[in-house]
């Protein structure tokens, strides 16, 4: 099948290098020296499923040809220019938006009406540090679908075409999934304002105390909005609303589950990639939407804001913060 991935960054990437490996014909857009690196020596993926040199067609902004199936994976600040340079290629298909965050389904639908859009949520976790070159940290699953009801039939189908190169499948209530990953994506403020790995940040009992704070926050403002969470990473609506309510030191088995579950390889999360490669990361579309979904009915959510204000520090000041500065910032806002 022909398979377009748009940014073939660390999760892109990885889903171009293992459909190519599945045999699909792949094409990508990259951009900068990660693009010249593609070109020259293909693209290089290892790590937890194995290592494996995929050579596609590779563009900068526009793939070079029309898709049957095609794939959005940039980070969310750069999906609605990188949908709208493909939009003629993408039109009739089905397109998976992989990313994190509220709105990227929702955005594509928007600017793609005349295609088949489709969520996904990628509970793998991967690095791309350095140019054409990307290493799986964490295998885990990838889950499709649209809306809170069943999957649709375009999300089976596109689970079935995924999961001959990962294990990829459609679940019901996809909605509610992103508001859980959004919940698992509290672990990504602390390493890109500290410059540690996701495991260091739950290692640290300070830095524990901060991440599961926020998660709870993150919950209530969820549960207050009506959402009934999905099931995914073992985590659903009953555990996440026991988060939202238990004591502190019994809610952080919550952030504890989530670094057993990475296993030992340092996983720096997306977040703290950006600030590293100097770019600006996407944490208005992390804790940033939980700020956001708190204003929308009158609300404060005063850590994951706090944590946000952190993160553009970083990116403002290109220096991370030692844990001890964070915890002394965070102090008034903890019970
Ligand atoms: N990495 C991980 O472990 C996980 C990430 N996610 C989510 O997946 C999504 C993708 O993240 P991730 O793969 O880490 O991000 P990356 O930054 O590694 O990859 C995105 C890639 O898209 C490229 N890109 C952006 N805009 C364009 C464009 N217009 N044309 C061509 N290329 C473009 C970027 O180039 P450039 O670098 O030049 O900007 C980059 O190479 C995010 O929403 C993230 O939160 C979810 C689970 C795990
Ligand atoms: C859960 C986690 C941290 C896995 O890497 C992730 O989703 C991310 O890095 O954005």
């Amino acid at each position: 099948m022909r398979i377009g991935v748009i940014g073939a960054g660390a999760i892109g990437g990885t889903i171009a290098a293992l459909l190519d490996r599945a045999g699909h014909e792949v094409a990508v857009t990259a951009r900068g020296e990660h693009l010249a690196a593609i070109r020259e020596h293909g693209l290089q993926l290892d790590g937890g499923w194995g290592a494996h040199t995929a050579h596609p067609a590779a563009a900068a902004e526009t793939l070079t040809t029309a898709p049957e199936l095609a794939f959005v994976c940039t980070k969310a600040q750069d999906a609605e220019a990188a949908i709208t340079e493909n939009a003629a290629l993408l039109q009739g298909i089905t397109v998976v938006i992989v990313q994190n965050g509220l709105t990227g389904l929702h955005d594509a639908m928007r600017l793609l009406p005349h295609s088949h859009c489709v969520g996904a949520l990628a509970l793998y976790a991967a690095s791309f540090l350095s140019p054409g070159r990307v290493t799986v940290t964490t295998a885990a699953n990838t889950y499709l679908g649209a809306g809170s009801g069943d999957a649709p039939r375009v999300a089976v189908d596109a689970a079935r075409i995924l999961n001959s190169a990962m294990p990829a499948f459609a679940i019901p209530n996809f909605t509610g999934a992103q508001w859980t990953k959004l919940i698992v994506n509290q672990i990504n403020a602390m390493p890109a304002i500290t410059g540690l790995s996701v495991q260091e940040t739950l290692s640290d009992p300070a830095l524990r105390r901060i991440v599961t704070a926020s998660m709870q926050e993150a919950t209530r403002i969820g549960l207050a909005r009506g959402v009934h969470y999905g099931s995914i990473q073992g985590l659903d609506d009953r555990i996440l609303r026991f988060l939202a309510r238990a004591p502190r030191w019994a809610a952080q088995a919550v952030p504890l589950l989530m670094r057993r579950r990475m296993g030992a390889t340092p996983n720096p999360g997306s977040t703290l990639q950006s600030i590293r490669r100097g770019q600006l990361s996407e944490i208005d579309f992390l804790n940033g939407a939980v700020v956001a979904e708190a204003r929308a009915i009158g609300r404060p959510a005063p850590i994951n804001a706090m944590l946000t204000a952190l993160v553009h520090e970083v990116e403002v000041r290109g220096a991370f913060l030692p844990p001890a500065t964070v915890a002394d910032r965070l102090r008034p806002l903890l019970d």
